[in-house]
């Protein structure tokens, strides 16, 4: 039996050398690992299915009422998030402070969608200004819930099929997005929306980002270089009060677009990142995966790069969405954004079935963005205990934990997918934190950068573990 339980212990060793890779953990990061288990284990057992297959806003306050584990998942450290697209990050409460009553806010009732006007002669037929509405009508306490519902995808909503749950999320992302691109609500709309990722322990941001879409009083388009101008400020307001965090763009497109559409998005990428090389770092092209083209039908369009780059003199890698998707017989896209050369892969999870992959993607680091909730929400995953991440991370594939459109989904930052994936597929803390130190890794910050901020996050590991043995409910 010794024999044999040295030999087990041998293997154990083997793997986690092989998971953990270059992190380490402390004396008192074992201790309060052991704990978080223990707590996890019992805090899942409470949960019915009804809470793994999409939690209910009833569940949800209750746990954020009740959880030690969701209490601890607050105050850790995120480090970056690498996956949100900037205009899915409404913060609701804000928004509705702020903007859903503001003297240019239409709504019209018949579709549920907001828009900016700027004056009651300007809106479209059928759109009437909120405000004025609100003022009307006699249950004010009802008129907000009424509003509040239109935007973020509801409990009910929820039930639709797969294939309208992403009409529902790109009817809501756009009726929100008329709004806030308006120059006069943009620039407090992004201050809003990073303080809620720096408030929830975030030091780092890669944001999906598009451009062209922000707008004048008249509808008018800003210029792209008016855009960046206005992003940067934004960045160095917040970094006054918060000088150690960065924010970098990953430039959108749409798959919808034709070929000559995307070449031309791709110069005007390319533009920017050679006009502020310091606030762009990537490019993608966005849209529900099965619902448009196939990746390989615009890669004569993304091969073009490589010539571009030269011509306009600039880099800018593809970070791609690819495997966000169940049909593992047509969808192909992790086949050729791996040959197109992603840095990182938005999504991935249908690694699970291209498992031929995951060698490659393990031997050249490509990190994987993981969204748990949104998977959960827009229906790839059933029930989120049976999430591939602890797969991905098990077998020395890179992943990072990130929100991708959480004002769509009804929270603020990241916390949340933090909480639902480690209680869902049972992530301990060290889980945790490999997949943060990958979203320090994986990100497109510097060398030097990357040395400074994995130095400080450790800092704060120490102290959250130290802060969590002394809270552990005993009992
Ligand atoms: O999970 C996703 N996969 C692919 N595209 C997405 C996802 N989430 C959002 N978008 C795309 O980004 C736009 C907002 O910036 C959305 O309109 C949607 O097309």
């Amino acid at each position: 039996m010794e024999d044999y339980l040295k030999k087990r212990e041998e293997l154990e060793r083997e793997i986690i050398a092989a998971k953990y890779n270059k992190i380490t953990f402390s004396p008192i990061e074992e201790e309060a690992n052991k704990l978080y288990r223990q707590v996890l284990i019992k805090e899942r057992a409470t949960k019915e299915d009804s809470f793994f297959q999409g939690y209910t806003l009833k569940q949800r306050e209750q746990f954020e009422k009740e959880s030690f584990i969701f209490k601890s998942i607050l105050k850790l450290p995120k480090g970056a998030v690498l996956h949100i697209h900037i205009d899915s990050c409404m913060d609701i409460d804000w928004f509705m402070e702020e903007l859903a009553y503001h003297e240019n806010t239409y709504f019209n009732q018949e579709t549920s969608t907001f828009k900016y006007f700027q004056s009651a002669e300007k809106a479209q037929i059928r759109f009437k200004n909120l405000g004025l509405e609100k003022e009307k009508s006699s249950n004010k306490t009802q008129f907000d819930a009424e509003i509040r519902k239109c935007l973020f995808i509801q409990e009910e909503e929820r039930l639709d099929s797969k294939e309208n749950i992403w009409n529902i999320f790109e009817k809501k992302i756009t009726s929100v997005a008329s709004i806030t691109y308006f120059k006069g609500h943009f620039p407090r709309f992004l201050k809003r929306c990073l303080e809620n990722f720096i408030k929830d322990g975030v030091i780092h941001i890669e944001a999906r980002a598009d451009l062209g879409l922000i707008f004048n009083e008249d509808g008018s388009f800003l210029s792209i270089n008016e855009e960046m101008e206005m992003i940067s400020n934004v960045l160095k307001e917040v970094q006054a009060d918060n000088p150690y965090f960065t924010l970098q763009l990953i430039i959108q497109g749409l798959k919808m677009w034709d070929l000559n559409q995307i070449e031309q998005f791709m110069r005007d990428a390319l533009t920017a990142k050679k006009n502020y090389p310091d606030l762009i770092c990537g490019f993608d092209m966005v849209q529900e995966e099965d619902a448009f083209k196939n990746i390989l039908e615009i890669v004569p369009a993304l091969i073009k790069m490589k010539e571009m780059q030269a011509e306009i003199g600039v880099e800018l890698p593809f970070v791609l969405h690819g495997g966000e998707s169940l049909h593992t017989l047509t969808n192909t896209n992790l086949l050729d954004i791996l040959i197109l050369g992603t840095k990182r892969i938005g999504h991935g999870i249908n690694l699970a079935q291209h498992s031929y992959l995951l060698e490659k993607i393990k031997n050249e680091e490509i990190c994987l963005e993981i969204c748990p909730v949104s998977n959960q929400i827009l229906k790839y995953i059933d029930d989120i205990r049976l999430h591939p991440i602890k797969t991905f991370i098990n077998y020395g594939v890179k992943v990072s934990i990130n929100s991708d459109d959480p004002g769509l989904f009804g929270y603020n930052g990241v916390s949340m997918d933090f909480f639902f994936v480690s209680i869902g597929t049972q992530l301990d803390y060290k889980d945790l934190k490999l997949c943060v130190y990958n979203s320090i890794q994986y990100s497109f910050l510097s060398v030097q950068q990357k040395r400074i901020a994995w130095q400080e996050l450790e800092k704060k590991f120490q102290i959250w573990c130290k802060w969590f043995i002394e809270s552990f409910p005993c009992s």
